[in-house]
């Protein structure tokens, strides 16, 4: 095919107002130690599990850190699955945020306030797909902070008013970053394909991809974290 995902330059890009691909912003150490958090992250307190839309499973596991979300709410406590309250939202991950937000718009006050205090883990086999959506379940519109982990996918980044066209099939790869804020913080986005066997040696995935999304929620804290227990 003339033009396909594969021959667009992996340079960065403005996709749309508001939305900057970073191809490669990841280091392959960087990316091995991420894909170890995910790792970590899935095994519990509250395991990695596929969330039920409209009754049914969706293809993609997913595990939180922060809040805990489930269509179409966040809880501290995930309620849909074991009742035990998700980790907190690491600070290096606040950290990693504002670093990617000073990159994808230059504007080092906007990085400063960006406090991410939840993170989407996803999970995709060869054979998981996600279709399009917006993230909308967030009271903040502070941006989206997406980091890629593994085998390449084809992401589709659309526009604010439906699932149809104008979108924009970008291949985003092991170590790529992609930022939507702005005016494309509502914009409907989706996973199309994975494509098996494209995952780099040493990123820490062998088979699949790991996706993490941070967002800032805009709750106010529902309750305390619980203090730490003394043995
Ligand atoms: O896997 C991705 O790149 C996108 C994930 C996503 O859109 C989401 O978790 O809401
Ligand atoms: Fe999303």
């Amino acid at each position: 095919m003339l033009f396909s995902d594969a021959d667009v330059p992996r340079v960065r890009e403005e996709i749309a107002p508001g939305a900057v691909w970073l191809p490669g912003w990841l280091t392959i150490p960087q990316q091995a130690w991420l894909a170890r958090q995910c790792a970590q992250w899935a095994a519990g307190p509250v395991p990695i599990r596929s969330a039920t839309v409209r009754g049914h499973p969706m293809s993609v596991k997913t595990v939180c850190v922060g809040w805990h979300w489930r269509p179409y709410a966040y809880s501290r406590d995930a309620v849909d699955v074991n009742g035990q309250r998700v980790v907190e939202f690491p600070k290096w991950m606040v950290r990693l945020g504002r670093r990617i937000v000073a990159d994808a718009t230059g504007d080092e006050d906007r990085a400063l306030a960006y406090t991410p205090d939840t993170a989407l883990i996803n999970f995709y086999d060869v054979q998981a797909r996600m279709g399009m959506h917006q993230d909308k379940d967030e009271k903040s519109l502070a941006p989206v902070v997406s980091l890629s982990i593994g085998d390449t996918c084809t992401f589709r980044f659309g526009n604010t008013e439906n699932r149809n066209r104008p979108y924009r099939d970008i291949a985003l790869a092991s170590g790529d970053v992609f930022v939507f804020g702005g005016p494309s913080r509502l914009a409907f986005h989706g996973v199309q394909k994975i494509h098996a066997e494209s995952a780099p040696d040493g990123c820490g995935v062998e088979h699949g991809r790991w996706n993490i999304t941070m967002r800032e929620t805009g709750f106010a804290d529902s309750r305390p974290a619980p203090s730490p227990v003394v043995s």
